[in-house]
């Protein structure tokens, strides 16, 4: 079975991101978004890792030991911080050109990870299990989330950590994260995102439940237009993130 043509893959979704070549690190680029994303969804995680891992935020490698898997990684935006903390990351995505950029990224800078083509049901088909799964800005653009989710999910050792972060599926999300970012603003491609394929917060909930994972924490993301940053809230209405464990 080819990457692309595995169960969770919408093929045109997987060409549309593996098209944008070395623009995946231009941070004035089309990912611009992302990239400006990256500090918060970061901080974020490392909240959430430092606290189910025992872990001291501020020491020099906070991640060290914990194996990490990066499904729908792309040209490695999220993938390749979580090394520079010291985790051992695997990033995967289907996209074969992304992952040729996420490399010579690394490799330039001298982050010290692992990428592979692969679709999350092939990770799953073998043996390797992580401490942490992550799938961010991944299960909007999926055949089907709720499937998505458990194959992650049986990606987890007992006692690992789940992190996803998407678009809810809402008239405000409409409005801001189509009409705004890609129609007025051109934040992102026209066609980026389709607003039926977004995924609230109850449906991911729901499949990270079902998928048997426990103690789930959800926050929101909103866009500070006057700081041009982004900031972490309790609002879910637009973009939010998602952290579940496994129970050990
Ligand atoms: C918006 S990008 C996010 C990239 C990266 N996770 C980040 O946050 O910087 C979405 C990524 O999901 C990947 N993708 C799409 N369908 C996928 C699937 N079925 N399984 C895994 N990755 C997929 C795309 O190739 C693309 O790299
Ligand atoms: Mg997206």
């Amino acid at each position: 079975m080819s990457a692309q043509s595995a169960r969770s893959v919408i093929a045109e979704e997987v060409q549309r991101f593996d098209a944008l070549g070395e623009s995946w690190w231009d941070e004035n680029g089309p990912m611009a978004p992302l990239h400006r994303l990256t500090p918060v969804r970061v901080a974020w995680a490392l909240d959430a890792l430092a606290r189910r891992f025992h872990r001291e935020a501020e020491a020099g490698l906070p991640l060290s030991g914990l194996t990490i898997l990066d499904v729908g990684c792309g040209g490695g935006l999220f993938a390749e911080p979580l090394a520079r903390l010291g985790g051992d990351v695997l990033g995967i995505d289907p996209a074969p050109a992304s992952i040729g950029v996420a490399r010579r990224h690394a490799e330039a800078t001298g982050a010290r990870l692992e990428y592979r083509v692969a679709t999350v049901e092939e990770m799953a088909a073998g043996a390797d299990k992580f401490d942490v799964v992550t799938a961010m800005e991944v299960v909007e653009h999926v055949a089907d989330p709720a499937r998505f989710v458990a194959e992650a999910a049986s990606l987890l050792k007992p006692g690992g950590i789940f992190l996803a972060s998407t678009v809810n599926r809402t008239l405000r999300s409409f409005v801001l994260a189509i009409v705004g970012a890609e129609y007025i603003l051109r934040w992102i491609e026209p066609g980026t995102h389709r607003w039926e394929q977004f995924v609230t917060p109850e449906e991911l909930t729901l499949a990270a439940r079902q998928a048997g994972l426990k103690g789930i924490e959800r926050k929101g993301v909103s866009y500070d237009p006057l700081r041009r940053s982004w900031r972490l809230t309790d609002d879910l209405g637009v973009n939010y993130q998602l952290a579940a464990k496994k129970p050990a």
